[in-house]
């Protein structure tokens, strides 16, 4: 039977089919009545949602639904945004990440960021990789080597680049980039890692090199991926969910939600109808 319903061809894709609950999956996140504002313009509404551990989550959506919005609050990039607040609260292993006293520098170890553009540093290869244990008063030559061998393993980088970890990062392609902001970002070993459109500034061949990384690494991390491209989504994530206007409009396993969706809205951007 052909698995097509609603526009996106799951089989054509090389999706391997599965079914699964979120009900029963352990936890990394909760998000809990959630509102967001950039000053007097409310961006999020009444958020609720559970981000399965070990697990790519998968936020879709039409341009300004606030999906970025979402991701970055989970490791309090909004912070960084003048005139941005939050109601509600973001539980990270059950603790509320906006509680008073939270150590945000640790938050943002714990749960690491990797944006659309690659943004390396204008550093060696080796460099970008141990910068945040650097950052921590980390400088055993041994550490810092095993955790670049290791990092650019766990990045599908190494082969490409181990011949020359002290040239600069700048020299390497935009796919090598992205893919060695993904290793810098592993070295400190976040338990959660938010991509916001990472494949958006690629090429089809690195592209496809992040996507399989990100299959790679979802048995040790739990990833939650903001994309503009359903294919991408339906081709990496477990579970999809489907904002619009700021509000969260369905959310499950991502095998149903693009065959079978409960909500007309969800149907109608999955088939291109609107967006
Ligand atoms: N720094 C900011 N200051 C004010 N408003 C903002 C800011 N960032 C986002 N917004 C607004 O919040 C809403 C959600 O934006 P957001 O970038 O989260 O959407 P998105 O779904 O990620 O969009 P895109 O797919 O285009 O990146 C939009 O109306 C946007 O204009």
């Amino acid at each position: 039977m052909q698995h097509q319903a609603h526009g996106i061809d799951l089989d054509a894709l090389g999706r391997k089919r599965q079914v699964l609950n979120l009900a029963e999956e352990p936890l990394a996140l909760e998000v809990a009545g959630l509102d967001l504002y950039y000053g007097e313009k409310q961006a999020l509404f009444d958020v609720n949602m559970r981000i399965p551990k070990h697990r790519v989550t998968a936020f879709i959506g039409p341009s300004g639904c606030g999906k970025s919005t979402l991701l970055r609050t989970f490791n309090r990039m909004n912070d960084l945004v003048d005139g941005c607040r939050v109601d509600g609260e973001i539980r990270l292993d059950g603790h509320n990440i906006y509680r008073k006293g939270e150590d945000v520098a640790e938050l943002r170890r714990r749960v690491g960021m990797v944006f659309q553009k690659p943004n390396p540093f204008p550093k060696s290869i080796y460099e970008n990789v141990v910068y945040g244990l650097r950052i921590q008063g980390i400088n055993q030559k041994r550490v810092l080597d095993e955790t670049v061998e290791w990092a650019l393993k766990s990045a599908a980088l190494w082969d490409e680049v181990k011949d020359r970890l002290h040239d600069s990062a700048l020299g390497l392609s935009g796919g090598q980039q992205q893919r060695l902001v993904i290793a810098r970002t592993v070295a400190v070993r976040p338990e959660v890692l938010l991509l916001d459109e990472p494949c958006s500034a690629l090429d089809p061949i690195s592209t496809l090199k992040v996507e399989e990384l990100i299959n790679e690494l979802k048995g040790q991390y739990t990833i939650v991926i903001v994309t503009h491209n359903m294919q991408q989504a339906a081709r990496v994530s477990d579970y999809t969910a489907f904002m619009y206007m700021g509000k969260l409009v369905e959310y499950g396993d991502t095998d149903t939600l693009f065959t079978n969706p409960a909500k007309k809205q969800t149907e109608d951007y999955i088939t291109g109808r609107y967006g």
